[in-house]
């Protein structure tokens, strides 16, 4: 990689106030020089569009509905499509995902996945140890030097460039900063970190295998937060000497704002956009967060929120009919069930319960006209293979675009019917709970109760936590139970005895887990992202 900027740290006035094995092979003067000026001439925007969500959202606050916008009718109307998609990522069926830890990562590009894609986002906790990690791993794994020795002794080694899965990075959100990286002072944009370190070591080994940086956008809410990363990607290609519209990115629709803006964030980043992706998750948890003061759109418990739930089927044929119409992938998601792993004889009837669910959730997505998904887990890809096999002849399947399908705003705003049970009330306590000591303890993505929970699912289990004890007006369980602090606080009582096993992630964080789920729960306003004040208390 050629040194593509002058300055040393110290006149770039960048600094790293943590520690981690093998950071300085990481960041060298160059690319810390590379990171100040990232900073430098995107910071103040980032600002700005973290700002507009804030004001976005006191409109909704004060009784406003999301709606599509009138000022991007014409581009909206307009007949244009996005740029031709790279051979590496036309046939997309089946995507692994999953965090950056050396072992991960190999398993991931063995998988036998058509893609797979690196997350420093929803399912890894941003520990300065497991950021470092996680470049490192990648950086290595592009080179095709990674390998990985388990404290057991089992070996890890990559297959073959040829057999390995497509490598797809997903940065962190514009909301988090990477707090051990300092310029003149300020914390530095996460995403920015991410995306701009991965960029500059991984790049021109990238060109050489006829690839490039691919990246998986998460969390946007506009197209101006589209427009920001077009124009960062762009800088960066300058930087790096790369052709324009060498990084590839998809966007992940999952926040509900977003979904109201589908096209006209392909078209700011058309010159590079492969996709748009159904972040079911997060969008989930982005209703509940935006329609916060909206007592008429409370969801059911968690279990009751599916796919099949109209405001949820209506986000994913909107996108799939406006992807295809641009030329660009509407990937699926993720289904939550795992496999169990090391089934009893008791455990057989409902791992294979959680398989046809998967399954279910599969050949929906592939007769809605989805042309790929996602996976959580290696033991998942054969399911989802078989069902995009046998009903997605080709690479992909843009042809279809269901004219039929007319999704307006109410649709995407419906009201769910369902019920809050005390079983779906307390699990969602423990949720919070287990996931958040899991998270404190450095570990992004567990398994509980045989479903995978990370960060977008604990969201959503948090937010509906507040919003049931702060609605307008009081509510019942479905056995007329009224849902008030004292239900809380009898969910909370003997989770400490009942999480302190070994087998538990985290367990020793569990007291600072409930004492922040208690701080998140009792505040009058909702915070953004349980990971914001989460971060504030790791390393
Ligand atoms: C809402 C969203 O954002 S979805 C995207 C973010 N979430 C994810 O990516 C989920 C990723 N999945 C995971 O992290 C894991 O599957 C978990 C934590 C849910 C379960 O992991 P485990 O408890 O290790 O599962 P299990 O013991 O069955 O794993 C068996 C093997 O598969 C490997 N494996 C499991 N999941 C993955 C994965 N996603 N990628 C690569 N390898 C994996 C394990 O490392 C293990 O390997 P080993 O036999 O060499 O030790
Ligand atoms: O990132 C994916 C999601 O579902 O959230
Ligand atoms: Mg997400």
């Amino acid at each position: 990689m050629s040194a593509v900027l002058s300055e040393s740290p110290t006149d770039a006035g960048i600094e790293v106030t943590a520690r981690a094995e093998g950071q300085d092979a990481l960041l060298t003067p160059p690319a810390l020089a590379f990171l100040a000026d990232l900073h430098g001439r995107f910071e103040a925007r980032r600002r700005q569009l973290l700002a507009a969500r804030r004001e976005r959202q006191a409109f909704f606050d004060g009784g406003g509905l999301p709606d599509f916008r009138a000022d991007t009718r014409a581009l909206r109307d307009g007949d244009w499509r996005v740029a031709p998609i790279p051979r590496a990522l036309l046939d997309r069926r089946v995507e692994i995902t999953g965090p950056v830890d050396p072992k991960m990562v190999i398993n991931a590009l063995n998988s036998g996945a058509n893609c797979y894609m690196a997350d420093f986002e929803d399912s890894t906790a941003p520990t300065w140890a497991n950021m470092v990690e996680g470049q490192r791993a990648l950086r290595e794994a592009v080179a095709g030097t990674l390998a990985f020795t388990s404290p057991a002794g089992k070996a890890y080694a990559l297959k073959p460039h040829a057999q390995q899965a497509v490598l797809l990075v997903r940065p962190r959100g514009w909301h988090l900063d990477e707090k051990h990286v300092l310029v003149d002072g300020e914390r530095m944009s996460a995403s920015l970190f991410d995306l701009g370190l991965f960029a500059f070591h991984n790049a021109a080994a990238l060109a050489r295998k006829d690839r490039g940086p691919y990246f998986y956008l998460p969390k946007l809410q506009s197209m101006e937060e589209a427009a920001l990363w077009d124009d960062v990607l762009a800088h960066i290609e300058a930087q790096l000497h790369l052709p324009r519209g060498q990084m590839k990115v998809t966007v992940l629709i999952e926040t509900l704002p977003a979904a109201f803006e589908m096209d006209e964030i392909l078209y700011a980043l058309r010159g590079r956009i492969a996709g748009l992706n159904c972040g079911r998750w997060d969008y989930i948890f982005s209703y509940i967060k935006t329609l916060r003061a909206h007592p008429d759109r409370v969801l059911p418990e968690r279990g009751q929120v599916t796919m099949t739930q109209p405001f949820l089927r209506a986000y994913s044929e909107l996108l799939i009919q406006v992807c295809h119409r641009r030329g660009a992938h509407a990937m699926g998601g993720m289904a939550a069930q795992i496999p169990i792993s090391g089934a009893t004889a008791g455990e057989v009837a409902a791992n294979e319960a959680a398989l046809a669910r998967v399954r279910a959730d599969k050949l929906r997505e592939v007769g809605a006209g989805h042309d790929g998904t996602w996976v959580a887990h290696p033991a998942l890809i054969p399911i989802a293979r078989q069902v995009f096999d046998e009903r997605m002849r080709g690479p992909h399947q843009h042809h279809v675009i269901r004219e039929e399908v007319l999704v307006g705003r109410d649709d995407l705003l419906q009201p769910s019917p369902g019920t809050i049970s005390r079983a779906g009330f307390d699990g969602n306590v423990e949720v919070c709970v287990r996931y958040l000591a899991a998270w404190l303890d450095g570990n992004g993505c567990v398994p509980i109760h045989h479903l995978m929970e990370d960060a977008a699912t604990a969201e959503i289990a948090r937010a509906q936590l507040w919003q049931w004890l702060h609605a307008r007006q009081t509510l019942h369980l479905d056995d007329g139970t009224e849902i008030d602090e004292a239900l809380f606080d009898r969910a909370l009582l003997g989770l400490p005895s009942r999480l302190s096993g070994a087998d538990v992630p985290g367990a020793g964080r569990v007291p600072e887990a409930i004492a922040l789920l208690e701080q998140l729960t009792q505040r009058g306003t909702l915070e953004d992202f349980l990971t914001l004040p989460a971060y504030e208390r790791i390393d």
